[in-house]
């Protein structure tokens, strides 16, 4: 793939954070700190209620680091990562897999909890597929909620505007690199829970952008990120649904092509996107590479309803495109 050598090049020339995690190759296994909270999703389509399931990017990253990072051969069980995450006493996934190795914190607040209301009209690829509304809001993630040691890398992965900009300038010092979720940083919610965005260069976090390795966006969230600015600061990756997705950054650009897959339920792909994008650089994988294994993670999720389970089979792909 001729696109895998210039993103890496133009990525080390820059001296900056990326190198970090595409060093690790062949290394020992490398700590993360993936901070985001869980959440209760209700899938809605023609006014009625037609799933309800255990959400937040934290569980799709969780589900995904745990299936694709490298670890070491004895450890199989679980990949070397701290989830901080806050839910409410009504938690209703505590022994769900994500949260059972990994619990939140319990806070007297209620969990986050979105509404997601499907459209019936078959959706264009980049076109909005659903209109969230926040229904319920857990307390926010606080640095001092963060363990006070170094993590090899960090992923930043609010729903609900948990992840404060103090949090994430934490998460910065405390990660040799922090990937961020664009989603994380640019949501507001009006009176009645609806998500909107805002604009990134107006909110706190863009002084931290050039302190960022990776800032993932999707096609819908990518004009509030203003892509041509942030390239300058960071890697900046545009998912595109079932187009796969683009990597900008200062001086290049590629494209990557995507999966196929049947799309039943799109909740998580982003989420679950970025951290087969992670798992990818943790193998050492140019960063067009990892891309690779971020769109084979998205499509896997698009196919399932909520958090996906993984077969062997499937692993077996991910495998392929890891060691190939
Ligand atoms: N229908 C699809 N077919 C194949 N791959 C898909 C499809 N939808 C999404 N993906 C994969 O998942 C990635 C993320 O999808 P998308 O751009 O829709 O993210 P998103 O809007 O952030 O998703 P969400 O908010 O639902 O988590 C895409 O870049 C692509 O790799
Ligand atoms: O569980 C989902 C998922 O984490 C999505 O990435 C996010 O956009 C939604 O708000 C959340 O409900």
């Amino acid at each position: 793939m001729p696109l895998a050598a210039e993103p890496v090049e133009a990525l080390e020339e820059g001296g900056n954070q990326q190198q970090l995690l595409l060093a690790t190759k062949g290394g020992p296994a490398l700590e993360g700190l993936v901070v985001g909270s869980y959440c209760h999703d209700v899938l809605i389509r023609g006014g009625r209620v037609v799933g309800e399931t255990l959400g937040g990017a934290a569980a799709f990253v969780s589900n995904v680091l745990d299936a694709a990072s490298p670890r070491e051969e004895e450890e199989q069980e679980a990949a070397p990562f701290v989830v901080v995450s806050k839910v409410g006493r009504d938690f209703a996934y505590a022994s769900a897999p994500a949260p059972a190795r990994r619990p939140p914190l319990l806070c007297a607040s209620p969990t986050t909890s979105f509404h997601a209301q499907f459209s019936e009209a078959a959706a264009s690829a980049h076109a909005p597929d659903r209109e969230l509304r926040r229904v319920r809001a857990c307390d926010p993630i606080y640095p001092a909620d963060l363990p006070d040691r170094r993590f090899a890398y960090g992923l930043a992965v609010g729903v609900a505007g948990e992840v404060l900009p103090e949090t994430l300038e934490r998460m910065i010092r405390l990660c040799r690199a922090v990937l961020v979720d664009a989603q994380a940083l640019i949501r507001a919610f009006d009176a009645d829970g609806a998500v909107c965005h805002v604009s990134l260069e107006d909110t706190p976090y863009a002084r931290l952008l050039p302190r960022v390795a990776f800032l993932k966006a999707s096609s819908e969230e990518a004009p509030y990120v203003g892509v041509e600015t942030a390239r300058r600061r960071c890697c900046v990756i545009v998912t595109e649904g079932r187009d796969g997705c683009r990597l900008f950054w200062d001086g290049g650009e590629a494209r990557v092509a995507p999966f196929p897959a049947v799309q039943v339920d799109p909740t998580g792909a982003g989420d679950s996107f970025l951290a087969g994008f992670a798992a990818g650089l943790l193998w050492g994988l140019p960063a067009t590479d990892a891309a690779l294994l971020g769109n084979f993670f998205g499509a896997a999720a698009v196919s399932q309803v909520g958090v996906p389970t993984f077969h062997p089979k499937m692993l077996q792909t991910c495998d392929y495109i890891v060691k190939s």
